[in-house]
């Protein structure tokens, strides 16, 4: 059968619309923007609470990329604010009709209905902190999802104003349209670590408000040195997914202000996401601690009513660190991701600069050095050489060079573009977040994951504050923490699968804090909408495993650490109570020896006046008689003497212990937080001995300090 030739036809709107032409009435063609309307679930806008949520996390997200993308320490303040239906209506425009019966309305609500609407909700609240803390304690897949699901039927529709500003690099002000009003339009789509990637999620937050408000989006901007501000108001056409621009003007820059604030309208429901909210805020203080983070909730309630003040929030997540870490670079491909990728080596053969084949090689991946790049190209065969120009291979040498490159054993990457939290930061904000009793923590090599460098680092904490007994499991993926979906995480896998009793944790009655950060220039994320890391990538599963083990490992060494110190506190406390009563017991013997009329040699049978030999005993004895005669024994000397004796018993138990646990002496990891930008390259370790502390650094393997 001859193919088909097709035609886009327009407008038309409704089922028609995007229909091709000659052939089966049902084949229509859909815009990204539509696809993405219509499946809003996979990007993470399923219902009106989970919406606000992920509107928030976007934005913010965004935010934090802009500003640390030029270097900036991000300052980031959200404002949420719940809009009346009046005020809606005054936003659309609407407000012209004044009501006469509040009744005759669906949306009339007496006070007592007011009350018992917000009892309701805060029951229903309590139901899903609840139910979310079992599903993550479980490993359910699903976790708040559903949960936030089940409420909806009952709510009746409010509506937020959401604004986010923030102090980054701003757009350029023509780019504008484009990068918030067109679906799959962005700057991250690169080989960088960054927290966006997919060109959607503020699209999305648009599409959401146009269907639940019809509201569009408003963005000021301004880039860094720019004297103007781009002002704009603009939404988004679904059908041709093209921005629609409603707005755009250019206002003088009088404060040289740079960055963004992009402000949206939508339905929302902030009773059953406040929690989520508030503890992705709280999660994200804790791998962003070079950031500001303002937060503002204010509810619709007449402001500074009693009810008001209850349901405001004002949040202010200070900087604990001025020293970002460094910020992730764009890199090249690692040749493993020919494995994934059939297309990517026809890719980068035309776009190459490169005007040689081993150049290609060399220049188009990381890991592959001159002399590698020609050992490959001669490794190719017959018809391949190093000096070929890639513009030169063929569509079959193409496949050709694509599986070598997938077959062919590569070092891992080395991880420099990266940009990871840093165990650092990450102890920093575990131990401010829970306070835990014991903390440990590791940071994986780089590996090549899907061709992508990808770093992992875990913690692993007992006991602490707000923590229940069990797993505590906190995610994140390129600093953005990650509260949806953990049972299906990767992360909580492992931590399902680890044996911890092997390591003297008990699962369950221990407060067991895990976290795991994983970056990389592409997060292998189930979906769109970024909620979690698959369990079956083989190689992040493996990683993962090995983080949380090597932190349990070095928890398991304290644990050991601890019994032993109790175990010899209880003895020397044993030891000590019984002093007093020996020291009674053995001085009133050697008293009574002394009041004596004879010694204790005149007393002995078996001495030998010859000789003058006495046995140990006896001379024990005669001694001790002869010092407390002249008071050189005491009841309080024999004490003290006693007391000392436990202590150097105790003492050399400590030691000998110490020796045994860490045959290179006693030592005690450090962490420094380095004064430049720069990751410093030496390891510090303290020493504890006799009458101090020895600190040295040390350089890889080497000692230089
Ligand atoms: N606050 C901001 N400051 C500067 N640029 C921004 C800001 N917000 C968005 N942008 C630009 O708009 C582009 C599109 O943003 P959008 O949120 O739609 O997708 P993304 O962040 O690229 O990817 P993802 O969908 O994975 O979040 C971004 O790539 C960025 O260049």
């Amino acid at each position: 059968m001859p193919p088909k030739k097709t035609t886009t036809t327009g407008g038309g709107g409704g089922g028609e619309r995007g229909q091709i032409g000659g052939g089966d009435a049902n084949l229509k063609q859909k815009s990204p923007a539509e696809f993405f309307q219509d499946n809003k679930g996979i990007a993470g806008f399923e219902n009106a609470g989970k919406s606000l949520y992920t509107t928030l996390r976007e934005f913010i997200e965004n935010a934090l990329d802009a500003a640390e993308h030029i270097g900036v320490l991000p300052q980031v303040d959200v404002l949420v604010e719940e809009v009346t239906l009046t005020q809606y209506e005054t936003m659309i425009g609407l407000d012209a009709h004044v009501r006469k019966d509040d009744t005759l309305y669906d949306d009339f609500e007496t006070e007592k209905a007011r009350a018992k609407r917000l009892e309701r909700e805060a029951k229903v609240e309590m139901q899903l902190e609840k139910a979310a803390a079992a599903n993550a304690n479980k490993g359910k897949k699903g976790g708040g999802r559903g949960n936030a699901n089940s409420s909806k039927g009952e709510e009746k529709k409010s509506y937020f104003k959401i604004t986010v500003k923030d102090n980054g690099k701003g757009m350029e002000h023509s780019d504008i349209p484009n990068m918030l009003g067109r679906v799959l339009s962005g700057t991250k789509y690169g080989v960088r670590q960054t927290r966006g990637k997919f060109g959607l999620g503020s699209k999305m937050a648009l599409i959401w408000s146009k269907q639940t408000t019809g509201l569009p989006i408003r963005v000021r901007s301004a880039q860094p040195g720019q004297n103007f501000v781009s002002e704009y108001v603009l939404d988004i056409d679904i059908e041709k997914n093209a921005p629609n621009v409603h707005k755009e003007e250019k206002k003088p820059n009088t404060t040289k202000w740079h960055g963004a604030e992009l402000s949206v309208t939508i339905e929302g429901n902030w009773t059953s996401h406040r929690q989520y909210v508030l503890a992705y805020l709280r999660q994200l203080a804790i791998v962003t601690p070079y950031a500001a983070l303002g937060f503002r909730y204010i509810s619709s309630h007449a402001a500074g009513s009693a009810a008001a003040r209850n349901q405001d929030i004002q949040l202010h997540f200070a900087r604990r660190a001025e020293v970002m870490p460094p910020l992730p670079r764009a890199t090249k491909y690692h040749p493993s991701a020919a494995k994934e990728n059939q297309l990517l080596v026809k890719d980068l053969l035309s776009n190459t600069r490169e005007k040689t084949l081993s150049g290609f090689f060399n220049k188009e991946f990381t890991c592959i050095n001159r002399e590698h790049a020609n050992r490959l190209s001669r490794e190719l065969g017959a018809g391949f050489s190093a000096s070929m120009h890639p513009k030169n291979v063929s569509d079959k040498q193409g496949a050709r060079i694509q599986q070598l490159l997938a077959s062919a054993r590569f070092s891992d990457p080395s991880g420099e573009c990266l940009s990871p939290a840093g165990e650092y930061n990450l102890r920093l904000g575990v131990m401010k977040e829970l306070g835990p009793d014991w903390i440990a923590s590791y940071a994986s090599p780089a590996l090549a994951c899907g061709g992508h460098p990808l770093i992992v680092e875990a913690c692993v904490s007992l006991g602490g504050r707000d923590v229940k007994p069990g797993f505590n499991v906190f995610r994140f993926a390129n600093r953005i923490p990650l509260l949806f979906e953990g049972g299906a995480d990767v992360a909580t896998r492992c931590v399902q699968r680890l044996n911890w009793t092997t390591y003297k944790i008990d699962k369950n009655n221990d407060k067991i804090g895990v976290f795991v950060s994983i970056v990389s220039t592409k997060i292998p994320f189930k979906g769109t909408s970024k909620e979690y890391i698959g369990d079956e990538n083989a190689e992040i599963a493996e990683a993962v495993d090995k983080a949380i083990k090597q932190c349990a490992a070095q928890l398991r060494g304290k644990i050991v650490r601890a019994q032993a110190l109790k175990d010899r506190r209880a003895r020397k406390k044993a030891l000590t109570k019984y002093v007093p009563d020996c020291c009674n017991a053995i001085f009133t013997m050697i008293a009574s020896a002394a009041d004596a009329d004879t010694l204790p040699h005149e007393r002995a049978r078996n001495y030998d006046e010859k000789e003058m030999l006495w046995p140990v005993d006896v001379q024990w004895e005669e001694e001790a008689t002869q010092k407390a005669r002249t008071r050189e024994i005491t009841a309080e000397i024999l004490q003290k003497r006693l007391e000392e004796c436990v202590e150097k018993i105790d003492n050399e138990e400590a030691l000998e212990f110490s020796m045994q646990q860490n045959k290179d002496g006693l030592k005690q990891d450090v962490f420094l937080n380095p004064f430049s930008s720069f990751a410093h390259e030496y390891e510090p370790e303290l020493r504890p001995g006799e009458s101090g502390v020895a600190f040295r650094l040390l350089k890889k393997a080497r000692l230089i300090a």
